[in-house]
């Protein structure tokens, strides 16, 4: 389990986005998490992805509370969770190939790359993967940005908006493969979208992100 306690954080420490927050995303199972923009949804994906340090509270993994975020999460839990966001291209080097960019959480962590077979689970020919990240469309980067997230093998993937840039043959070819890779490994997801419709279909539940305060803005 992927839980989340008592967690408020944000970005100002007297106005927190999210306070108070729980959630559980359980092994095997696909929890939807919708809410207004501005609720704080991508706020709560990444302090579950160890990425932002909240102001209280604990994200903890099978049971273990998780000791630091950011740089000082323990690589062993940092490895365990695979992440996506909506925008493909702020999380990618400009000039790496896509064969790199699949490539680099196993040459970070010292594991022989499994590219040739990431590629061909979510359909990247070897003339895409030559290409560099700023001469392939969002579809084919957020393509790379799954196979990098599922490199290390995470036992959790949180997916925030990942579909939104998408068109609608794509978004369900890796909501598939993601299928996939869940009944084979028993991985646990959260996705994160403004599409209801999609997390009708796509998630065993739904939870709802209340809001604290009004989005300003
Ligand atoms: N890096 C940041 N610095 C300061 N404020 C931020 C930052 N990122 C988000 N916020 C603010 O935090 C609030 C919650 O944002 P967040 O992105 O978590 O909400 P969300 O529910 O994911 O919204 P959306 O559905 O529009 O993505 C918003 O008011 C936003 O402006």
């Amino acid at each position: 389990m992927l839980t989340a306690s008592g967690i408020t954080a944000g970005y100002h420490p007297r106005r927190p986005v999210i306070t108070d927050v729980d959630l559980t995303v359980e092994s095997g199972a696909t929890v939807g998490l919708a809410g207004p923009s501005g609720s704080g949804k991508s706020t709560l994906a990444r302090v579950l992805s160890l990425l932002h340090k909240p102001f209280a509270g604990s994200v903890s993994i099978d049971g273990t509370v998780v000791g630091g975020f950011r740089y000082r999460a323990p690589r062993q839990y940092r490895t365990k969770i695979g992440v996506l966001f909506q925008q493909p291209r702020l999380s990618v080097d400009p000039r790496m190939t896509l064969r790199q960019v699949i490539a680099e959480p196993s040459r970070a962590n010292g594991k022989p790359d499994r590219v040739d077979e990431l590629s061909g689970l979510v359909a990247l020919t070897p003339d895409l993967l030559a290409r560099r990240a700023h001469e392939v469309s969002d579809g084919q980067l957020q393509r790379a940005c799954l196979a990098r997230a599922l490199a290390l093998r995470p036992a959790y993937l949180v997916c925030d908006e990942m579909t939104t840039m998408l068109d609608a043959s794509t978004t369900a070819a890796l909501v598939a493969v993601i299928r996939d890779y869940q009944s084979e490994t028993g991985a646990g997801v959260l996705a994160i979208s403004h599409d209801t419709v999609l997390l009708e279909r796509w998630a065993d539940r739904v939870e709802q992100m209340r809001t604290e305060r009004m989005p300003t803005g």
